[in-house]
């Protein structure tokens, strides 16, 4: 039982039906601004029903805030918007749905109850739930989205909530799906059947997709035609069929990205910077046992949800409950005690920005401050802030990693999802720490920042750091490993021990298709 706030009727989106002249997305000349820093200026966009229409841009160039704007969260300062020729205000808004990478779903309620959420006064009847799981069930054999409705929500892989998330907002009758990298947290074998479950969606019930991603090949999987942002302007629009990566990558960026093989250019050392024996954390990690060198990067493959968090909650000192060792040059490390992890030298990425890397009302420089307060140079004898040292640090790091924010002090909160990123490795970086543990590191990055992370993680590497990267990309598991494990339900179910590493192979270790003993 349910009891929702608002009533509304379901309406199941119809199959594909002749789109009119006027029919689809349009947005004219849409100026948004913020302050001083002009985000977009003089946008128009079409995205027809039945196209998947891609739509790039590096981190802060405002594709974000095109799609508040096209849902009616954020009012545009100029420029207009309608939906199958009505304006938002006339029942526009009704017929677009946004899927977000973090979920909107209710983790302890059914997939049914999460679709009635906010669409009925009072309590829901069991005829009413019975009702919708129907039409749930019906809906999912028409699209091939699979689904359970009767299943809880914190039961389902991240892909299985991927879809519940797009078939309640064709089920609310959304015409226009607008997908926010709908691909960043599935394993590789998911990621080709989403892409392709999206393009049925167009070419067969005539939906309306927009698909922001930074993946290029991605965008020639699956769009019909790709939109570039850059400086606030839409500054390539093409049909897929006639562009390259390398195109898309220079359109974004303005110049050339290299996204290569970056192994290590000589053996590992193989001293044991970082060790970790038998370590568990009850439900979630099983036993694991792994090695790093020095100057080596041992890359742990696996897709959201399998033990990833508990390992990086390990290394942080976080985990509830943990038992195994970890040894960081020989030496063990009490891991119960974030501090003393990090005095023992090592550094975190975490995989979450917000909850763990950033404290989003508050400034970049403070921000950039937390780990270091403590010490010279930002503290002072007699334990007073020198806000001197603190400015000029933030003011390095954003120019080394190239924030796009107006001043050192500008709120975490407001930088755009890939900007935010590079404070939290600037942060972790300029410590220079003997051990690194980074954790989906280029997630939401665009190819440029993508490419400067990996060129600096070598750096790190080259200049003797143990690296652990916890990720679920294989492109960059691929690029910068020189050994990989594959965890999958908290263990480690396989082990590649030296590239050029089978991709085939470590995707589907990686979806729990095949289990290696390690
Ligand atoms: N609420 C806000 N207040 C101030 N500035 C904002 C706000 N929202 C966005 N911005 C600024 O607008 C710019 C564009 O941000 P947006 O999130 O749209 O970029 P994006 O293309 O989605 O980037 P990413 O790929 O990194 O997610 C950034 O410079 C960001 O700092």
């Amino acid at each position: 039982m349910v009891t929702p706030a608002s009533t509304s009727r379901i309406t199941i989106a119809p199959a594909t039906e002749l789109p009119g002249a006027d029919d689809g997305v349009v947005m004219q000349g849409i100026a948004r601004s913020f302050g001083d820093n002009i985000v977009l200026r003089d946008v128009s966009l079409h995205i027809r029903p039945g196209e998947v229409y891609a739509l790039l841009g590096e981190n802060g160039a405002g594709k974000s805030t095109l799609m508040r704007i096209l849902t009616g969260l954020l009012p545009p300062d100029a420029g207009t918007v309608t939906v199958d020729d009505r304006s938002l205000d006339a029942g526009g808004r009704d017929r677009i749905a946004m899927v977000h990478q973090h979920f909107m779903l209710v983790p302890s309620m059914t997939v049914a109850e999460n679709f009635l959420l906010g669409r009925s006064r009072g309590v829901v009847g069991r005829g009413r739930l019975r009702r919708t799981c129907d039409e749930i069930s019906t809906l999912a054999a028409e699209t091939g989205l699979a689904c359970n409705p009767a299943a809880r929500v914190d039961t389902l892989s991240v892909g299985e909530q991927q879809r519940v998330e797009i078939l309640r907002a064709l089920h609310l009758g959304a015409r226009y799906l607008l997908l926010d990298e709908p691909t960043a947290n599935l394993a590789p074998a998911e990621v080709h059947s989403l892409l392709a479950q999206i393009r049925d969606l167009a070419v067969e019930r005539g939906v309306g997709i927009v698909l922001i991603t930074h993946h290029l090949e991605e965008v020639l999987e699956a769009a019909d035609r790709v939109g570039v942002l850059r400086g606030g302007r839409l500054v390539a629009e093409k049909p897929v069929a006639e562009v390259t990566t390398a195109e898309l990558a220079r359109d974004m960026v303005g110049r050339d990205v290299g996204l290569g093989i970056r192994r290590a250019a000589s053996e590992p050392s193989g001293g044991r910077m970082l060790e970790l024996v038998g370590v568990s954390v009850p439900g979630k990690l099983d036993e694991v046992t792994l090695r790093v060198g020095a100057g080596q990067l041992v890359a742990v493959a696996g897709v959201e949800g399998n033990g990833q968090s508990a390992l990086e909650d390990v290394l942080s000192g976080l985990a509830a409950d943990p038992s195994g060792a970890v040894r960081i040059a020989d030496k063990e490390v009490d891991i119960s005690s974030p501090r003393s992890l990090r005095d023992a030298g090592v550094g975190i990425v975490p995989s979450d920005r917000y909850t763990r890397g950033l404290v989003k009302s508050l400034g970049i420089d403070t921000n950039l401050a937390v780990d270091s307060y403590t010490t010279p140079p930002l503290a002072r004898r007699g334990g007073r802030l020198s806000r001197n040292a603190i400015r000029d640090r933030a003011e390095r790091i954003i120019a080394a990693l190239s924030v796009k924010a107006s001043s050192p002090r500008t709120l975490a909160g407001t930088l755009s999802g890939g900007h935010a990123q590079r404070v939290v490795l600037g942060r972790v970086l300029d410590g220079a720490p003997d051990v690194l543990v980074v954790a989906q590191p280029t997630r939401g990055l665009d190819v440029g920042a993508t490419e400067f992370v990996w060129d600096t993680l070598v750096e790190h590497r080259a200049r003797g750091a143990a690296i652990l990267l916890i990720s679920s990309d294989l492109d960059e598991i691929c690029s910068l490993a020189d050994r990989v494990v594959v965890l999958y339900r908290g263990r480690i179910v396989a082990e590649f021990d030296k590239g050029p590493f089978d991709r085939e192979a470590l995707g589907s270790a990686m979806g729990g298709f095949q289990e290696v003993a390690a």
